[in-house]
């Protein structure tokens, strides 16, 4: 007997599930709005798609797939410089399984706690889907901050936070990687102890160093995706990013290569962030002005203010926490790209990007836009790319590393870059089309969401009830 002829009872409308499974995970899990967020995002656009396969609703794939398979939370004790005691939270959130193990990096920013990282693992088994590569979906992290801390004080609490993880991880089970806080450095850490308590060496965990693992391409890919899509968005309406003026928040590892790729497509950034303000630099960020934010954030961890007294042709805009509004948003730009945490774009910060005549968003940060600022962007027919298809170039590319690791084998720089162009290019062509065939043409968020959830929802059916 197949599962669906035991499955009995009245099948809800479309609408009507999806408010009463909204309301489930609002009753669920109390407080954690950045997770309630992406659910509705995800399930109001999900409609198109169960009213044509109304054995989703009857198998209750909406309840399921908004439920963790697991999730871990633990104690990360560790000693700081001065052999002070310090106590972290560590989680890992194992979303969803049904195409393959766990995939999704750490994130070590205080502002961690569940809701941000279910949001961020929710999201994830569908941006994992995208990509056409066999990965499940996870993420994990700490509200450790490793901003100010010693490179001595990081290691003993990646070596701490690792002592636990260790045991739920596996290069077939769940593989971490960056995110975040959380770049070479500390994937070293977490690496060598991973090792050192196992005593195995395998590709549990990606973004790893060149001599011990890693894949080339994998620190830009994040950015360079981000971009290849953006490109992929312009094509449509044939337009390229030539000469195109471009705003780029953060200067993370996302940005950073997000802007590499920018000038080798001769684009025009100029601008860019961090927690603490705005650099704003007319003349241009070029390749000189990008090698020393590379020194200045990788190996110095200093402040983008420095940017400013070192090139006179920028302005520093310190963050303002009493305005409603970032001034990021409110220069002029043909393009976007918000490349450092969520929610960094409200609806006021849509309203001046679209003022100021923006014509493309690519997400490189995970749900940087709120829901507002999505609706104002697609209303208005900006080319709007969303985080889960704009910025899966990152996860994809640890895909491509896992698949090097299990064969034991290394691809040249122009292979993983060509493979990862290739990816991009299917990841929009499936949201493309996608959006087209449930009848909402040029809307790349339905395109998203429904291009990713139907090979998660038709594997989970196909495995039973799990
Ligand atoms: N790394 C990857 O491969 C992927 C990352 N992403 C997403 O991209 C975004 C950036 O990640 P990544 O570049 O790796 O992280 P990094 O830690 O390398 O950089 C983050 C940047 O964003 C800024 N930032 C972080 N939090 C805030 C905040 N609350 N307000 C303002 N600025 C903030 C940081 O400033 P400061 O230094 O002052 O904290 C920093 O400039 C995240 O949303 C992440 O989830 C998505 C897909 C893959
Ligand atoms: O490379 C990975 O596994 C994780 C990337 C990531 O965290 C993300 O896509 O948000």
């Amino acid at each position: 007997m197949s599962l669906s002829t035991m499955i009995p009872g009245a099948i809800a409308t479309p609408r009507t599930y999806v408010n009463e499974v909204l309301a489930l995970v609002k009753a669920k899990n109390p407080a954690e709005k950045e997770f309630h967020q992406a659910v509705q995002e995800v399930l109001e656009s999900l409609i198109p798609a169960l009213e044509r396969h109304p054995e989703y609703i009857s198998h209750k794939i909406l309840e399921r797939v908004t439920e963790p398979e697991r999730l871990l939370m633990f104690r990360v004790p560790w000693f700081d410089d001065k052999g002070e005691i310090q106590v972290n939270r560590g989680f890992r959130i194992e979303m969803n399984s049904a195409i393959g193990p766990y995939k999704g990096g750490l994130r070590f920013h205080p502002s961690v706690n569940l809701g941000i990282l279910k949001f961020l693992a929710f999201e994830q088994v569908f941006k994992n889907s995208l990509t056409t590569l066999p990965m499940g979906g996870g993420k994990g992290g700490s509200d450790f901050d490793p901003k100010g801390k010693s490179d001595n004080e990081v290691m003993r609490f990646c070596q701490s936070f690792m002592t636990e993880l260790q045991r739920h991880i596996g290069p077939d089970t769940d593989v971490p990687a960056g995110d975040i806080g959380v770049g070479g450095r500390e994937i070293g850490f977490l690496f060598g102890q991973y090792k050192r308590l196992r005593n195995e060496f395998t590709g549990v965990l990606t973004g790893k160093g060149l001599n011990w693992g890693g894949s080339l391409i994998r620190p830009e890919a994040t950015g360079y995706g981000c971009v290849y899509f953006a490109e992929e968005m312009l094509k449509t309406v044939k337009q390229t990013l030539e000469g195109k003026v471009c705003l780029v928040s953060g200067s993370g590892n996302v940005s950073q290569y997000t802007i590499e790729k920018l000038l080798d497509l001769g684009a025009k950034p100029i601008a860019c962030s961090d927690s603490n303000g705005i650099i704003h630099d007319p003349a241009g960020i070029d390749r000189e002005k990008l090698a020393y934010i590379l020194d200045l954030k990788n190996t110095k961890r200093g402040r983008i203010s420095d940017y400013a007294e070192k090139f006179k042709t920028a302005k520093y805009i310190p963050v303002d926490p009493k305005l409603d509004h970032n001034p990021l948003w409110d220069i002029k730009a043909d393009c976007a790209f918000p490349s450092a945490t969520q929610n960094e774009i409200n609806a006021k910060d849509a309203k001046n990007l679209i003022k100021n005549g923006c014509k493309v968003v690519s997400e490189g940060a995970n749900m940087p836009s709120t829901l507002e600022a999505t609706n104002l962007f697609l209303e208005a027919g900006v080319l709007y790319g969303p985080a889960k298809a704009a910025n899966a170039g990152g996860v994809a590319t640890s895909g491509l590393e896992m698949a090097q690791n299990s064969a034991r084998l290394a691809w040249t720089r122009e292979e993983v870059d060509h493979r990862l162009h290739n990816i991009m290019i299917a990841i929009h062509k499936n949201c493309f089309e996608t959006a087209e065939k449930y009848g909402k043409p040029g809307n790349l968020v339905v395109g998203a969401n429904i291009g990713g959830f139907l090979k998660i929802a038709d594997s989970m059916l196909d495995q039973g009830l799990v």
